[in-house]
Protein backbone atom coordinates (compact mmCIF):
# COMPACT_ATOMS: atom_id res chain seq x y z
CA UNK A 1 0.00 0.00 0.00
CA UNK A 2 1.34 3.39 -0.81
CA UNK A 3 -0.22 7.05 0.36
CA UNK A 4 2.22 8.53 -2.73
CA UNK A 5 0.97 8.79 -5.85
CA UNK A 6 3.16 10.56 -8.91
CA UNK A 7 1.47 12.99 -11.48
CA UNK A 8 3.28 13.55 -14.59
CA UNK A 9 0.09 14.49 -16.67
CA UNK A 10 1.34 18.09 -17.60
CA UNK A 11 4.44 17.31 -19.61
CA UNK A 12 2.69 16.36 -22.83
CA UNK A 13 4.40 19.37 -24.27
CA UNK A 14 7.71 18.46 -23.08
CA UNK A 15 8.12 14.82 -23.31
CA UNK A 16 7.50 12.59 -26.50
CA UNK A 17 5.25 9.25 -25.17
CA UNK A 18 7.70 6.88 -26.29
CA UNK A 19 10.54 8.60 -24.43
CA UNK A 20 9.71 6.92 -21.17
CA UNK A 21 9.76 3.64 -22.65
CA UNK A 22 13.00 4.09 -24.68
CA UNK A 23 15.03 4.78 -21.51
CA UNK A 24 13.47 2.06 -20.31
CA UNK A 25 16.30 -0.31 -20.78
CA UNK A 26 18.71 1.96 -19.19
CA UNK A 27 16.84 2.09 -16.35
CA UNK A 28 17.13 -1.40 -15.57
CA UNK A 29 20.69 -1.49 -16.24
CA UNK A 30 20.81 1.35 -13.48
CA UNK A 31 18.12 -0.68 -11.40
CA UNK A 32 20.62 -3.78 -11.46
CA UNK A 33 23.99 -2.22 -10.43
CA UNK A 34 21.74 -0.43 -7.48
CA UNK A 35 20.38 -3.54 -6.41
CA UNK A 36 23.26 -6.21 -7.07
CA UNK A 37 25.60 -2.77 -5.27
CA UNK A 38 28.19 -3.39 -8.66
CA UNK A 39 27.56 0.23 -9.60
CA UNK A 40 30.25 3.22 -8.31
CA UNK A 41 30.06 4.08 -4.57
CA UNK A 42 28.76 0.20 -3.99
CA UNK A 43 29.79 0.32 -0.54
CA UNK A 44 27.54 3.21 0.10
CA UNK A 45 23.92 1.21 -1.24
CA UNK A 46 23.32 0.43 2.50
CA UNK A 47 19.85 2.43 2.66
CA UNK A 48 18.28 0.32 -0.12
CA UNK A 49 17.67 -2.65 2.37
CA UNK A 50 17.48 -0.30 5.38
CA UNK A 51 14.11 -0.70 5.76
CA UNK A 52 14.66 -4.65 6.63
CA UNK A 53 18.26 -4.39 7.68
CA UNK A 54 18.22 -2.82 10.63
CA UNK A 55 19.80 -3.05 14.27
CA UNK A 56 16.74 -4.04 16.01
CA UNK A 57 18.72 -3.96 19.21
CA UNK A 58 19.98 -0.25 18.46
CA UNK A 59 15.97 0.73 17.74
CA UNK A 60 14.93 -0.25 20.93
CA UNK A 61 17.78 1.94 22.43
CA UNK A 62 17.05 4.55 20.69
CA UNK A 63 13.12 4.66 21.79
CA UNK A 64 14.90 4.02 25.35
CA UNK A 65 17.08 6.97 25.08
CA UNK A 66 14.16 9.17 23.45
CA UNK A 67 11.61 7.90 26.55
CA UNK A 68 14.48 8.94 28.82
CA UNK A 69 15.40 12.20 27.36
CA UNK A 70 11.52 13.14 26.75
CA UNK A 71 11.11 13.12 30.50
CA UNK A 72 14.38 14.43 31.93
CA UNK A 73 14.71 17.44 29.64
CA UNK A 74 13.16 20.21 28.89
CA UNK A 75 15.34 21.52 26.02
CA UNK A 76 16.86 18.92 23.34
CA UNK A 77 19.78 20.20 21.55
CA UNK A 78 20.39 17.86 17.85
CA UNK A 79 23.89 18.89 16.91
CA UNK A 80 25.23 18.21 13.28
CA UNK A 81 25.53 19.25 9.94
CA UNK A 82 24.05 18.54 6.32
CA UNK A 83 23.14 14.60 6.18
CA UNK A 84 23.68 14.52 10.19
CA UNK A 85 21.19 17.13 10.68
CA UNK A 86 18.55 18.01 7.69
CA UNK A 87 16.82 14.94 7.57
CA UNK A 88 15.86 15.31 11.66
CA UNK A 89 15.20 18.42 11.17
CA UNK A 90 13.15 17.66 8.20
CA UNK A 91 11.14 15.29 9.62
CA UNK A 92 10.21 16.97 12.86
CA UNK A 93 9.04 20.30 10.78
CA UNK A 94 6.74 18.02 8.36
CA UNK A 95 5.47 15.76 11.29
CA UNK A 96 4.55 19.17 13.07
CA UNK A 97 6.38 18.61 16.02
CA UNK A 98 8.27 21.90 16.14
CA UNK A 99 5.72 24.11 16.88
CA UNK A 100 3.76 22.07 18.97
CA UNK A 101 7.19 21.60 21.20
CA UNK A 102 6.93 25.66 22.14
CA UNK A 103 3.31 24.65 23.33
CA UNK A 104 2.77 25.32 27.21
CA UNK A 105 0.87 21.64 27.32
CA UNK A 106 3.23 20.30 25.14
CA UNK A 107 4.80 16.71 26.17
CA UNK A 108 8.46 16.59 25.68
CA UNK A 109 11.46 19.07 25.25
CA UNK A 110 11.96 21.80 22.77
CA UNK A 111 13.95 20.39 20.08
CA UNK A 112 16.88 22.86 18.96
CA UNK A 113 19.65 22.15 16.24
CA UNK A 114 22.71 23.33 16.44
CA UNK A 115 26.30 22.78 14.98
CA UNK A 116 24.81 23.42 11.25
CA UNK A 117 26.62 26.77 10.96
CA UNK A 118 29.71 28.54 11.80
CA UNK A 119 27.38 31.73 13.37
CA UNK A 120 28.61 32.37 17.07
CA UNK A 121 25.40 34.71 17.09
CA UNK A 122 23.08 31.93 16.41
CA UNK A 123 25.15 29.62 18.60
CA UNK A 124 24.32 32.01 21.59
CA UNK A 125 21.10 32.39 21.27
CA UNK A 126 20.73 28.20 21.27
CA UNK A 127 22.43 28.70 24.62
CA UNK A 128 19.93 31.65 25.74
CA UNK A 129 17.11 29.69 25.06
CA UNK A 130 18.34 27.17 27.29
CA UNK A 131 19.04 29.41 29.77
CA UNK A 132 18.00 27.27 33.22
CA UNK A 133 16.14 24.58 31.69
CA UNK A 134 17.05 20.91 31.75
CA UNK A 135 18.80 19.42 29.02
CA UNK A 136 20.53 17.04 26.61
CA UNK A 137 22.08 16.61 23.60
CA UNK A 138 23.10 14.63 20.37
CA UNK A 139 26.05 15.14 18.76
CA UNK A 140 25.66 13.24 15.44
CA UNK A 141 28.92 13.26 13.31
CA UNK A 142 29.28 10.30 10.98
CA UNK A 143 32.86 11.11 10.72
CA UNK A 144 33.34 12.26 13.97
CA UNK A 145 35.58 15.27 12.95
CA UNK A 146 33.03 17.94 11.32
CA UNK A 147 34.38 21.26 12.47
CA UNK A 148 30.74 23.05 12.39
CA UNK A 149 29.48 20.33 15.08
CA UNK A 150 32.48 19.78 16.67
CA UNK A 151 32.27 23.55 17.86
CA UNK A 152 29.30 23.58 18.77
CA UNK A 153 29.62 20.36 20.64
CA UNK A 154 32.09 21.63 22.75
CA UNK A 155 30.13 24.97 23.53
CA UNK A 156 27.41 22.82 24.67
CA UNK A 157 29.06 20.56 26.41
CA UNK A 158 30.79 23.59 28.58
CA UNK A 159 27.16 24.10 29.64
CA UNK A 160 26.27 21.03 30.55
CA UNK A 161 29.44 19.99 32.89
CA UNK A 162 29.07 23.51 34.16
CA UNK A 163 25.08 23.29 35.07
CA UNK A 164 25.57 19.02 35.82
CA UNK A 165 29.02 18.06 37.02
CA UNK A 166 31.18 15.63 34.06
CA UNK A 167 29.29 12.68 35.35
CA UNK A 168 25.87 13.66 35.20
CA UNK A 169 26.70 15.64 31.77
CA UNK A 170 28.11 12.47 30.24
CA UNK A 171 24.69 11.16 30.42
CA UNK A 172 22.82 13.79 29.29
CA UNK A 173 25.63 13.30 26.06
CA UNK A 174 24.54 11.05 23.40
CA UNK A 175 26.50 10.63 20.43
CA UNK A 176 26.30 8.83 16.95
CA UNK A 177 28.81 8.24 14.90
CA UNK A 178 30.97 5.78 13.01
CA UNK A 179 31.00 2.24 14.93
CA UNK A 180 35.48 2.48 15.29
CA UNK A 181 36.88 5.75 14.00
CA UNK A 182 36.99 9.42 14.33
CA UNK A 183 36.73 12.20 17.34
CA UNK A 184 33.59 11.48 18.38
CA UNK A 185 33.57 8.16 18.72
CA UNK A 186 37.12 8.59 20.65
CA UNK A 187 35.54 10.97 23.11
CA UNK A 188 32.51 8.95 23.39
CA UNK A 189 33.98 5.87 24.15
CA UNK A 190 36.40 8.14 26.74
CA UNK A 191 33.75 9.70 28.48
CA UNK A 192 31.32 7.27 28.68
CA UNK A 193 28.74 8.71 26.41
CA UNK A 194 25.47 6.02 25.18
CA UNK A 195 26.38 5.67 21.57
CA UNK A 196 24.75 5.15 18.34
CA UNK A 197 25.91 3.73 14.86
CA UNK A 198 25.89 5.87 11.60
CA UNK A 199 26.20 2.33 9.58
CA UNK A 200 29.47 2.03 7.04
CA UNK A 201 27.37 1.71 4.59
CA UNK A 202 24.62 4.63 4.48
CA UNK A 203 26.21 7.58 3.41
CA UNK A 204 25.35 11.04 5.51
CA UNK A 205 22.66 11.97 2.86
CA UNK A 206 20.76 8.65 2.65
CA UNK A 207 21.20 8.07 7.24
CA UNK A 208 17.60 10.24 7.95
CA UNK A 209 15.95 6.55 9.13
CA UNK A 210 19.24 5.63 10.88
CA UNK A 211 19.92 6.56 14.66
CA UNK A 212 21.05 9.81 12.81
CA UNK A 213 17.57 10.74 12.21
CA UNK A 214 15.49 8.56 14.12
CA UNK A 215 17.00 9.68 17.78
CA UNK A 216 15.68 13.25 16.98
CA UNK A 217 12.44 12.70 15.69
CA UNK A 218 11.20 9.72 18.48
CA UNK A 219 12.93 12.85 21.05
CA UNK A 220 10.54 15.29 19.31
CA UNK A 221 7.52 12.61 19.52
CA UNK A 222 7.77 10.79 16.53
CA UNK A 223 6.24 7.37 15.78
CA UNK A 224 9.33 5.71 14.55
CA UNK A 225 8.20 2.71 14.27
CA UNK A 226 5.59 3.58 11.65
CA UNK A 227 8.34 5.87 10.19
CA UNK A 228 10.13 2.96 9.23
CA UNK A 229 6.81 1.36 8.04
CA UNK A 230 6.38 3.91 5.67
CA UNK A 231 9.98 3.38 4.83
CA UNK A 232 9.12 -0.26 4.28
CA UNK A 233 6.27 0.05 2.33
CA UNK A 234 8.44 2.66 0.01
CA UNK A 235 10.82 0.10 -0.39
CA UNK A 236 8.15 -2.50 -1.40
CA UNK A 237 6.32 0.22 -3.73
CA UNK A 238 9.58 1.11 -5.43
CA UNK A 239 11.55 -2.21 -5.90
CA UNK A 240 10.32 -2.74 -9.88
CA UNK A 241 12.45 -1.87 -12.54
CA UNK A 242 9.66 -1.80 -14.51
CA UNK A 243 9.02 2.14 -14.76
CA UNK A 244 5.33 1.55 -16.17
CA UNK A 245 5.39 0.26 -12.50
CA UNK A 246 7.04 2.33 -10.15
CA UNK A 247 6.91 6.38 -9.68
CA UNK A 248 9.94 6.56 -7.98
CA UNK A 249 11.80 5.23 -11.22
CA UNK A 250 9.02 7.61 -13.32
CA UNK A 251 10.34 10.48 -11.31
CA UNK A 252 14.17 9.40 -11.74
CA UNK A 253 13.83 8.69 -15.72
CA UNK A 254 11.97 11.89 -16.31
CA UNK A 255 14.35 14.56 -14.34
CA UNK A 256 16.71 13.04 -16.68
CA UNK A 257 14.73 12.77 -20.07
CA UNK A 258 14.38 16.87 -18.89
CA UNK A 259 18.28 17.50 -18.21
CA UNK A 260 19.03 16.40 -21.48
CA UNK A 261 16.98 18.81 -23.21
CA UNK A 262 18.57 21.70 -21.55
CA UNK A 263 16.43 22.03 -18.28
CA UNK A 264 19.18 22.27 -15.87
CA UNK A 265 17.35 23.33 -12.90
CA UNK A 266 14.59 21.23 -10.48
CA UNK A 267 12.74 23.66 -8.02
CA UNK A 268 11.28 20.87 -5.46
CA UNK A 269 8.06 23.21 -4.29
CA UNK A 270 5.25 22.85 -1.58
CA UNK A 271 2.20 24.00 -0.45
CA UNK A 272 2.96 23.99 2.93
CA UNK A 273 5.46 25.61 5.21
CA UNK A 274 5.77 23.02 7.16
CA UNK A 275 7.58 21.03 3.87
CA UNK A 276 10.15 23.97 3.42
CA UNK A 277 12.56 21.40 4.93
CA UNK A 278 11.31 18.69 3.04
CA UNK A 279 13.44 20.64 0.48
CA UNK A 280 16.74 21.75 2.08
CA UNK A 281 17.09 17.57 2.58
CA UNK A 282 16.40 17.16 -0.84
CA UNK A 283 18.62 19.66 -2.28
CA UNK A 284 21.62 17.81 -0.07
CA UNK A 285 20.30 14.59 -1.35
CA UNK A 286 20.09 15.36 -4.96
CA UNK A 287 22.74 18.43 -5.33
CA UNK A 288 25.62 16.02 -3.11
CA UNK A 289 24.77 13.42 -5.22
CA UNK A 290 24.50 14.41 -8.35
CA UNK A 291 26.83 17.34 -9.16
CA UNK A 292 29.93 15.95 -10.24
CA UNK A 293 31.80 15.73 -13.17
CA UNK A 294 30.81 19.11 -14.35
CA UNK A 295 27.45 17.20 -14.52
CA UNK A 296 23.93 17.04 -13.18
CA UNK A 297 20.72 18.85 -12.14
CA UNK A 298 21.45 21.93 -9.87
CA UNK A 299 18.84 21.27 -7.31
CA UNK A 300 16.36 24.41 -5.55
CA UNK A 301 13.50 24.76 -3.30
CA UNK A 302 10.70 26.95 -3.56
CA UNK A 303 7.67 27.64 -1.20
CA UNK A 304 4.63 28.17 -2.63
CA UNK A 305 2.44 30.43 -2.07
CA UNK A 306 5.10 32.55 -0.65
CA UNK A 307 7.52 32.75 -3.24
CA UNK A 308 4.84 32.73 -5.85
CA UNK A 309 5.32 36.57 -4.57
CA UNK A 310 9.14 36.54 -5.43
CA UNK A 311 10.35 33.99 -7.44
CA UNK A 312 6.89 33.58 -9.24
CA UNK A 313 7.62 36.43 -11.94
CA UNK A 314 11.38 34.52 -12.66
CA UNK A 315 9.77 31.02 -13.17
CA UNK A 316 7.01 32.44 -15.30
CA UNK A 317 9.07 34.41 -18.00
CA UNK A 318 12.73 33.98 -16.69
CA UNK A 319 14.77 32.17 -19.22
CA UNK A 320 13.41 28.65 -19.86
CA UNK A 321 16.03 25.82 -17.79
CA UNK A 322 13.52 25.31 -14.99
CA UNK A 323 11.76 22.33 -13.82
CA UNK A 324 9.17 22.06 -11.15
CA UNK A 325 8.44 19.07 -8.89
CA UNK A 326 5.83 20.20 -6.62
CA UNK A 327 4.87 17.63 -2.74
CA UNK A 328 1.54 18.53 -2.17
CA UNK A 329 -0.43 17.40 0.64
CA UNK A 330 -4.02 15.77 -0.60
CA UNK A 331 -5.32 15.60 3.12
CA UNK A 332 -3.29 18.86 5.28
CA UNK A 333 -3.83 18.28 9.05
CA UNK A 334 -6.12 21.37 9.48
CA UNK A 335 -7.76 23.52 7.81
CA UNK A 336 -9.48 27.15 8.56
CA UNK A 337 -12.75 28.67 6.85
CA UNK A 338 -12.85 31.99 5.77
CA UNK A 339 -15.38 34.10 7.75
CA UNK A 340 -18.63 35.81 6.82
CA UNK A 341 -18.86 39.73 7.27
CA UNK A 342 -21.80 41.75 6.58
CA UNK A 343 -19.85 44.29 4.09
CA UNK A 344 -17.68 43.33 1.65
CA UNK A 345 -14.88 46.03 2.35
CA UNK A 346 -11.98 43.93 1.46
CA UNK A 347 -13.27 42.45 -1.92
CA UNK A 348 -13.49 38.30 -0.39
CA UNK A 349 -17.33 38.21 -0.57
CA UNK A 350 -16.53 35.42 -2.84
CA UNK A 351 -14.36 33.55 -0.57
CA UNK A 352 -16.78 33.53 2.32
CA UNK A 353 -17.49 30.05 3.95
CA UNK A 354 -14.68 28.30 1.47
CA UNK A 355 -11.68 26.70 3.16
CA UNK A 356 -8.03 27.66 2.93
CA UNK A 357 -7.06 24.39 1.65
CA UNK A 358 -9.80 24.42 -0.98
CA UNK A 359 -8.25 28.26 -2.04
CA UNK A 360 -4.49 27.17 -1.89
CA UNK A 361 -5.77 23.65 -3.99
CA UNK A 362 -7.03 26.45 -6.87
CA UNK A 363 -3.55 28.37 -6.18
CA UNK A 364 -1.68 24.69 -6.80
CA UNK A 365 -3.98 24.51 -10.11
CA UNK A 366 -3.78 27.65 -11.41
CA UNK A 367 0.49 27.58 -10.97
CA UNK A 368 0.36 24.29 -12.72
CA UNK A 369 -1.29 25.47 -16.06
CA UNK A 370 0.23 29.16 -15.73
CA UNK A 371 3.55 27.42 -15.75
CA UNK A 372 3.33 25.01 -18.19
CA UNK A 373 1.83 27.69 -20.55
CA UNK A 374 4.88 29.24 -19.68
CA UNK A 375 7.61 26.43 -20.96
CA UNK A 376 8.29 25.03 -17.56
CA UNK A 377 7.74 21.14 -17.46
CA UNK A 378 5.65 20.36 -13.75
CA UNK A 379 5.61 17.03 -11.81
CA UNK A 380 3.61 16.36 -8.73
CA UNK A 381 4.30 14.02 -5.86
CA UNK A 382 0.86 13.78 -3.81
CA UNK A 383 1.27 12.65 -0.50
CA UNK A 384 -1.68 11.86 1.50
CA UNK A 385 -1.10 13.41 4.55
CA UNK A 386 1.79 14.61 6.75
CA UNK A 387 2.29 11.55 8.96
CA UNK A 388 5.00 9.35 10.14
CA UNK A 389 3.91 6.22 7.63
CA UNK A 390 4.23 8.51 4.72
CA UNK A 391 7.21 10.17 5.28
CA UNK A 392 8.82 6.85 5.23
CA UNK A 393 7.47 6.40 1.89
CA UNK A 394 8.28 9.71 0.99
CA UNK A 395 11.70 9.22 1.82
CA UNK A 396 12.42 5.87 0.13
CA UNK A 397 11.08 7.71 -2.60
CA UNK A 398 13.96 10.04 -3.36
CA UNK A 399 16.57 8.16 -2.54
CA UNK A 400 15.68 5.08 -4.44
CA UNK A 401 15.11 7.93 -7.36
CA UNK A 402 18.30 9.83 -6.92
CA UNK A 403 20.59 6.74 -6.58
CA UNK A 404 18.87 5.85 -10.04
CA UNK A 405 18.54 9.39 -11.11
CA UNK A 406 22.96 9.42 -10.68
CA UNK A 407 23.80 6.30 -12.40
CA UNK A 408 21.39 7.24 -15.43
CA UNK A 409 23.38 10.39 -15.42
CA UNK A 410 26.58 7.99 -15.43
CA UNK A 411 27.91 9.66 -12.05
CA UNK A 412 28.47 8.39 -8.87
CA UNK A 413 25.91 9.15 -6.63
CA UNK A 414 27.02 7.90 -3.25
CA UNK A 415 30.51 10.03 -3.38
CA UNK A 416 31.45 14.12 -2.30
CA UNK A 417 34.65 14.86 -3.54
CA UNK A 418 34.03 18.20 -4.00
CA UNK A 419 32.74 19.05 -0.59
CA UNK A 420 36.75 19.16 0.70
CA UNK A 421 37.97 22.14 -1.34
CA UNK A 422 36.74 24.70 0.94
CA UNK A 423 37.57 22.91 4.01
CA UNK A 424 41.23 22.59 2.77
CA UNK A 425 41.17 26.15 2.70
CA UNK A 426 39.64 26.50 5.62
CA UNK A 427 42.04 24.42 7.74
CA UNK A 428 44.62 26.45 5.94
CA UNK A 429 43.76 29.73 7.00
CA UNK A 430 43.22 28.73 10.37
CA UNK A 431 46.68 27.22 10.32
CA UNK A 432 45.06 23.70 11.40
CA UNK A 433 47.95 21.49 12.08
CA UNK A 434 48.85 18.93 9.33
CA UNK A 435 48.20 21.72 6.74
CA UNK A 436 51.03 24.14 7.48
CA UNK A 437 52.09 23.79 3.52
CA UNK A 438 49.13 24.57 2.28
CA UNK A 439 48.96 27.39 4.81
CA UNK A 440 52.18 29.11 3.06
CA UNK A 441 50.29 28.64 -0.61
CA UNK A 442 47.47 30.15 0.46
CA UNK A 443 48.71 32.59 1.85
CA UNK A 444 50.57 34.00 -0.75
CA UNK A 445 47.02 33.67 -2.83
CA UNK A 446 45.15 35.61 -0.59
CA UNK A 447 45.70 39.01 -1.57
CA UNK A 448 44.41 38.00 -4.71
CA UNK A 449 41.08 37.75 -3.77
CA UNK A 450 40.68 39.98 -0.60
O1 LIG B 1 28.26 13.51 9.60
P1 LIG B 1 29.48 14.30 9.28
O2 LIG B 1 30.67 13.42 9.04
O3 LIG B 1 29.74 15.33 10.35
O4 LIG B 1 29.25 15.07 7.92
C1 LIG B 1 28.27 16.03 7.79
C2 LIG B 1 28.08 16.40 6.33
O5 LIG B 1 29.29 16.92 5.83
C3 LIG B 1 29.56 16.37 4.56
O6 LIG B 1 30.53 15.39 4.72
C4 LIG B 1 30.06 17.42 3.61
O7 LIG B 1 31.18 18.02 4.12
C5 LIG B 1 28.25 15.75 4.12
O8 LIG B 1 28.39 14.78 3.16
C6 LIG B 1 27.73 15.25 5.43
O9 LIG B 1 26.36 14.96 5.40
Amino acid sequence: MTTIKFDYSPLTKFVHENELPEIQKMVTACDDELRHKTGAGKDFIGYVDLPVEYDHEEFDRIKKAAAKIRQDSEVFVAIGIGGSYLGARMACDFLNLNYGNWQKDHEGPIVLFAGNSISGTYLQEILDLIGDKSFSINVISKSGTTTEPSIAFRVLKKKLVDKYGKEEAAKRIYATTDKAKGALKTEADAEGYEEFVVPDAIGGRYSVMSAVGLLPIAVAGGDIDKLMEGFAAGREAYSNPDLSQNEAYQYAALRNILMRKGYNVEILENYEPSLQYLGEWWKQLAGESEGKDQKGIYPSSANFSTDLHSLGQYIQEGQRFLFETVVMVDHPKYDVEIPVEEEDLDGLKYLEGKNMNYVNEQAYRGVVIAHTDGGVPVMTIHIDQQDEFTLGQLVYFFEIAIGISGYLNGINPFNQPGVEDYKRNMFALLGKPGFEEQTNEIKQREGDFF
